[in-house]
């Protein structure tokens, strides 16, 4: 296979269809070489849609490039009668460019209807054929739009700092303490379309001349996502134009903040924990913890239960715990949840689970 220089400025137009959204997509790559690292095997999720048509058609036309072999999947929800036919059709339009497209279909329980249900259908199987392909990389189109959309549900429904750093370019497509997860093979989802909006794409779609399957459950009311998007965003980049792509910049901002405290917040946990504590179990020294400025002691508590148990706790039970746990208040214990407790004498605070072999 033709190669090229993927660290030189000066790129030579793969292929007829060069356009400055492919200079602005293959920079992006060389600048996050993890994102889509090149010669690696992927799994693009295409909805069928203008996003995932456009990210078909970039990642086709800078393949030369970065020589991934790729690997199509689409997921017919099965939500109208019609949806059989979008999978068809789509995989006929595959089948006529030489690219293979694998569909599931979603025999879909009565009472499951939320998109919720769909998104974590749609991960399951997208993680289920990736291992069948051996393929590391799951990849999807969301946009800068649709980051922006998310950051303000988000902040709309109060989430904590963490729920706003949303939609990041890689994560693990599956969380370690999912029972589908296999870790001798870690699979990532990819997001290279975020430095593209939505109307971005539409025009890459009309350029390209791409086919594009419109889904009618994106404009349908009843889903809080479509109304931030046709109601809010809209009066937002009329008072501010470019509101969408700042708002969703932020939110990139914001996964390198809490990315960073993490590091921090490890380091600082590396300072309180004691190697062991009257149950023999490794626990926190509870007098320095209470020693910080009550935020430092949030962070560090929730992070230290969450990587010693899985468990997130709700915001007003982290707050109680951290109540009972300033100085000068008693001994004690708390249910944290799936069988964990919480306890503490004057010194020590550690953590009890009747069957868990407790990491360090
Ligand atoms: N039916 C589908 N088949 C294959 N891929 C899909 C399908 N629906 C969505 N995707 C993938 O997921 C991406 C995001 O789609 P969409 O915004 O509709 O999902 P979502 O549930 O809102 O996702 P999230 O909550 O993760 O933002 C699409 O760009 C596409 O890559």
């Amino acid at each position: 296979m033709e190669t090229q220089d993927l660290n030189s400025e000066s790129i030579l137009p793969p292929g007829p269809r060069w356009s400055p959204d492919h200079l602005r997509l293959h920079r992006h790559l060389r600048h996050h070489p993890d994102l889509l690292p090149a010669g690696a095997p992927l799994l693009l999720a295409i909805s069928g849609g203008q996003d995932s048509m456009a990210l078909l058609a970039l990642l086709r036309d800078l393949q030369r490039l970065h020589q991934w072999p790729l690997h199509l999947w689409h997921g017919d929800h099965r939500w109208r009668p019609e949806s059989g036919q979008v999978a068809a059709e789509l995989a006929g339009w595959c089948s006529d460019q030489g690219l293979e497209l694998h569909v599931s279909s979603w025999l879909r329980p009565l009472e499951a209807t939320s998109e919720a249900d769909a998104r974590h259908w749609r991960y399951g199987q997208l993680a289920e054929q990736a291992r069948c392909l051996g393929v590391g990389h799951v990849v999807t189109a969301h946009t800068a739009s649709d980051r922006a959309e998310t950051l303000l549900l988000h902040l709309a429904r109060g989430s904590h700092r963490r729920g706003l750093a949303s939609l990041r370019s890689l994560r693990p497509l599956t969380s370690p303490s999912s029972p589908t997860t296999d870790p001798s093979e870690p699979i990532a989802l990819a997001r290279p379309l975020l430095p593209f909006s939505r109307a971005d794409t539409a025009r890459l779609c009309k350029q390209l001349a791409l086919p594009v399957w419109h889904d009618p459950s994106n404009t349908d009311r009843r889903y809080s996502r479509n109304r931030i998007r046709a109601e809010v965003v809209p009066v937002l980049e009329e008072l501010h134009p470019g509101a969408a792509q700042r708002i969703s910049s932020q939110a990139e901002r914001l996964v390198e903040e809490v990315e960073s405290s993490d590091e921090l917040v490890n380091l600082a946990l590396q300072t309180l924990k004691t190697a062991g504590s009257q149950a023999g179990t490794p626990g926190l020294q509870r007098q320095e913890l209470g020693d910080l400025a009550v935020a430092n002691q949030r962070q560090l508590l929730h992070h230290w239960l969450e990587q010693s148990t899985r468990l997130t706790l709700p915001a007003r039970q982290l707050e109680e715990l951290l109540r009972r746990l300033q100085p000068g208040h008693p001994p004690g214990q708390a249910d944290l949840g799936a069988d964990w407790q919480l306890r503490w004498d004057r010194c020590t605070l550690w953590l009890h689970h009747p069957a868990a072999h407790l990491p360090q």
